[in-house]
């Protein structure tokens, strides 16, 4: 369930948030919007002196972000999204906008004319949709609006000012503060939507999409349709643009590729798949989405190998490396090297750069985040995991859907019995790259999940097939009141010390051995069971669900974290192409998982889309 039934017209259509503010992101995803998030490159150099009124300015700069990711995805993400958002926030104060401070001084500039008078915050939102009718050139179609707030500082004195400077948080701030946490000690009073100041309008925006999706007579739709994209200066060298795919289209008009907004009804296929209607007798035009899917496999593995070389390790701790020096490094030819380098940087996961006379080779700021194998939310573990593992598996895809089985046997040479349980798994080293992939995947999830309940009221819990612990530090983290058992098979256990966290307490998290269907599970008020339900027969999960269905007492919870099915079962893809290697379980929709618990007297609270990798649906023991 979302708070706005809108917001559900949304679903199977990629949706892009072009910006990198965690705080947007928040607020979509608390409403369960499914979204991926690609900053935008544009440049916030739009001339202020040119708009009429400031809102003007923030619209056109929300505008020109949505477009310009809009029109790199394609072509660095080899997929077109159906639909771009783009938001900009300022503040104004006596007919002057403040954007972000860019540095301390600017922040206490900034501040100091704000201590102790009204000032507005504007945000200009822009709804791109990017369709391709009637000519070989994708349309996108912008819709925008802007909301005002006003807000009224206290009087500052210069202390609390630079306290507030130096604790960091106005930098990235337009007006130099964050009203959603140490800046809302500065505010005296906020008139209007308070979500606008924090950065963006909500609920403003769930009215546009109603207009969009139940639209008025069309005379009273006012938006602009771009048929090509004003010409705006972007990090990006725009000509790149035009090198890469080109649209074919010998006389027009032929098909549609991605649905339309008001199609939802009607659509047989879910957004990735983008529908395509051959409606004309003509030449059709270029099928980009097949022309992406016949290139994954080659972006999958450009990223596989750049990882298992430590290429991202490398380039983060050399801050940037010509191709010679990284192939000097890596011990790699400088032809392959650069060839891989510059595959990476199609891929939008490196920068290169010209410095002096030379290229130059650089982690993007995700590839830091995310793909350096240090870093705090890497997911470098699950790469190697889907190269060494799933991809062997996914080599023998025609066999397994053939014969309808996993084909462990033949990638790996050990039949399978039980999935974690036979010699394959107790090699020390399979066992080990297996658990550093869960705990990658289980920490950059495990944030999202804890938050989107409010466990506050349980004091223990059982982290049933828990792994590494990952879920559970990040719940402890959350729950000072919290003491969390992992349970897990005697080999797992055994090495799981190895993934304790250092820079936290974790006297709160413990750990368990045994086999969850032949051993009794320890006594807990919340049960948590992430990944362990779509691996497993009817016949296990019968046996699992029925043993903490007994242990539970009412009003005992039980927390699902899987990635969560739409209801026709048509997405997210992710969950799809993963059952293709399964061996015995599967992928269900909310209301399965809920049909499923129903049996064992759970009822469910709400499921939750967290945006990550993983969903999350909250049961309660009746
Ligand atoms: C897919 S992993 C999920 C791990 C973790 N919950 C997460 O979300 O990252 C499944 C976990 O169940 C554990 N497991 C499998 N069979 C088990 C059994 N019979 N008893 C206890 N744990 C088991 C595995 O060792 C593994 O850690």
């Amino acid at each position: 369930m979302v708070l706005n039934p809108v917001i559900t017209k949304l679903a199977g259509r990629l949706v892009v948030l072009a910006s990198a503010s965690p705080r947007r992101r928040e607020i979509l995803t608390n409403v369960g919007l499914r979204f991926e998030v690609v900053p935008s490159w544009f440049k916030e150099t739009l001339d202020k002196s040119s708009f009429a009124a400031p809102h003007l300015y923030a619209i056109e700069t929300a505008k020109q972000k949505a477009l310009e990711v809009a029109r790199r995805m394609p072509f660095k993400h080899l997929k077109t999204p159906d639909i771009v958002i783009g938001a900009d926030t300022i503040v104004t104060i006596e007919g002057d906008i403040l954007e972000k401070p860019a540095d301390k001084q600017d922040a206490y500039r900034m501040l100091s004319r704000l201590s102790g008078k009204e000032h507005s915050v504007f945000t200009g939102v822009a709804i791109v949709h990017c369709t391709s009718e009637t000519d070989s050139q994708m349309e996108y179609d912008v819709f925008d609006f802007y909301e005002e707030t006003k807000v009224k500082f206290a009087d500052l004195s210069e202390e609390l000012l630079w306290e507030y400077i130096h604790s960091g948080e106005p930098m990235d701030k337009a007006g130099g503060y964050g009203i959603q946490a140490l800046g809302g000690m500065l505010v005296e009073y906020v008139h209007g939507d308070f979500l606008n100041v924090v950065g963006f309008p909500l609920n403003h925006f769930c009215k546009k999409l109603a207009e969009i999706y139940n639209p008025p007579p069309k005379s009273e739709i006012q938006h602009t349709k771009y048929e090509s994209i004003p010409n705006v200066e972007t990090f990006d060298n725009p000509g790149d643009l035009e090198s890469g795919l080109e649209r074919h289209m010998e006389n027009g008009e032929a098909i549609r590729i991605g649905n339309q907004p008001g199609d939802q009804d009607n659509r047989s296929i879910s957004h990735h798949c983008a529908a395509v209607s051959v409606e004309a007798k003509g030449p059709v035009e270029f099928p980009h989405n097949i022309a992406d899917l016949l290139d994954g496999f080659k972006a999958s593995k450009t990223l596989f190998v750049a990882s298992k070389l430590k290429v991202f390790d490398l380039l983060n701790s050399h801050g940037g490396l010509k191709v010679g020096e990284v192939a000097d490094k890596l011990q790699t030819s400088v032809v392959g090297t650069e060839r891989l380098l510059d595959g990476c940087v199609a891929l939008c996961l490196l920068e290169k750069t010209h410095q002096l006379d030379s290229l130059v080779y650089k982690n993007t700021e995700q590839a830091n985040m995310y793909l350096v194998s240090s870093s705090e939310y890497s997911l470098h573990g699950y790469i190697i995991h889907c190269n060494d593992h799933v991809w062997p598996l996914f080599t023998h895809l025609e066999h397994a859907v053939q014969e309808g089985t996993n084909q462990k046997e033949k990638a790996f040479g050990s039949k399978t019995e039980d999935l974690f349980q036979d010699a394959y798994c107790n090699k020390k080293d399979v066992r080990l790259r297996f658990m550093i992939a869960m705990h990658s995947i289980a920490r950059a999830t495990g944030r999202d999940v804890a938050a989107v309940f409010d466990f506050s009221r349980f004091k223990t819990a059982c982290d049933v097939g828990g792994c590494t612990g990952a879920m559970a530090y990040e719940l402890v983290k959350m729950y000072p009141d919290l003491t969390i058992t992992v349970y897990d098979l005697p080999a797992v256990i055994e090495m799981s010390n190895h993934f304790r966290p250092h820079k936290q307490d974790t006297h709160r998290v413990t750990f368990t051995a045994g086999d969850f269907f032949k051993d009794d599970l320890p006594k807990a008020d919340l049960y948590i069971l992430s990944r362990v339900l779509h691996d497993w027969s009817e016949d296990k999960i019968d046996v699992l669900l029925s043993k903490i269905s007994q242990i539970c007492s009412p009003g005992c919870g039980l927390l699902v974290a899987e990635i969560v099915l739409d209801e026709q079962r048509r997405s997210p893809a992710r969950a799809l192409l993963q059952a293709l290697s399964m061996t015995e379980g599967k992928q269900r929709s909310g209301s399965e998982y809920s049909q499923l618990l129903q049996k064992y007297a759970f009822t469910e609270i709400q499921p939750k889309h967290t945006g990550n990798f993983l969903d999350a649906i909250l049961f309660v023991k009746q």
